[in-house]
């Protein structure tokens, strides 16, 4: 009989995934007990190079799952293969923590409810870093008392979705706080399409993508005669391992969906 937690990494070879590996392996009362991967079917991870776990990898989710009945699923991987993740997951008893961005508002709804009829928590998870849930926290307080704002979000250049999964949940917060509101000027026009960025509710939010980047936002409040910028920058994707293993703790204790590590580090 063990109480070590039980779990299983979609994505493994992937940036994320590689430091999640690691961060499974070094912590005490975490196991490694498989990883899913679209390749390699069977393996053990340690026939890959850089790695040393002889965790077994699996293709299909549904066999790992099924197989191995994991606690836990740690998903880094991409919107589509995330979200299908996260649902066989459900259906078969173990708890998903997803990192990966870019669900739609009907693929959340969905987990939404999968996790609350199969009474098991759920975790989506935007942004691991602690320094990205403050500054998402920080731009709702301030929101309180600036209407208009922007958000810069800026990431290396293989990132997939756009906007980032933190730039709309910083939008969310944001919205929660403040009254519907079309910035700048009423008569503005695009010369060229896009120039304006994203618009949530009149928030607008622009999206860079350059190599060199990892991960990086500036929320932009303007108000009479005054600018406040609040910004976060991860330099390395370490940043985000505290928040991944805070993760796999608290979706042990949820019998429901959390969207947004703001609503466990409280
Ligand atoms: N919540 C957070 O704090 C953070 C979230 N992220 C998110 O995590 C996700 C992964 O990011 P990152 O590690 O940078 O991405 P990478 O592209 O480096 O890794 C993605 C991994 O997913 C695998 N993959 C792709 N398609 C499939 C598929 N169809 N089936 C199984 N595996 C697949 C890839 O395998 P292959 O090599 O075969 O393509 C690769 O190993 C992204 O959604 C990103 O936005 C990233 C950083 C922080
Ligand atoms: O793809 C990334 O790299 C990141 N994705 C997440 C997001 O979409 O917000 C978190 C972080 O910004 C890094």
């Amino acid at each position: 009989m063990t109480n070590e937690i039980s779990v299983v990494i979609a994505g493994p070879r992937g940036k994320m995934g590689r430091e999640a590996v690691k961060l499974v392996e070094q912590t005490e009362g975490m196991k490694l007990s498989a990883v899913i991967d679209r390749q390699y079917n069977h393996n053990q991870l340690s026939d890959l190079e850089g790695f040393n776990s002889d965790a077994v990898i699996y293709t299909s989710p549904e066999e790992c799952f099924t197989t191995v009945k994991p606690d836990v699923l740690v998903d880094l991987t991409t919107p589509e293969t995330g979200y299908l993740h996260a649902k066989t997951a459900l259906l078969n008893g173990v708890r998903p923590v997803i990192g990966t961005t870019g669900f739609t508002q009907t693929e959340l709804e969905e987990l939404k409810e999968l996790s609350k009829e199969n009474q098991l928590g759920t975790i989506i998870a935007p942004n691991f870093a602690i320094g990205a849930i403050l500054m998402m926290k920080f731009s709702q307080m301030a929101a309180k008392y600036f209407e208009d704002v922007e958000i810069i979000e800026m990431h290396h250049d293989q990132k997939l979705d756009a906007p980032s999964g933190t730039g709309l949940k910083t939008a969310e917060m944001i919205k929660e706080q403040r009254a519907s509101k079309q910035q700048g000027h009423p008569d503005e026009k695009e010369t060229v399409t896009g120039s304006r960025g994203g618009d949530i509710d009149g928030i607008r939010i622009h999206s860079v993508r350059l190599p060199g980047l990892v991960a990086h936002q500036q929320v932009m409040f303007g108000g009479e005669g005054q600018l406040l910028t609040i910004k976060h920058d991860s330099h390395d994707r370490g940043s985000f391992m505290s928040g991944v293993k805070l993760c796999i703790h608290s979706v042990m204790n949820l019998q429901e969906l959390v969207y947004g590590v703001e609503n466990i580090i409280d």
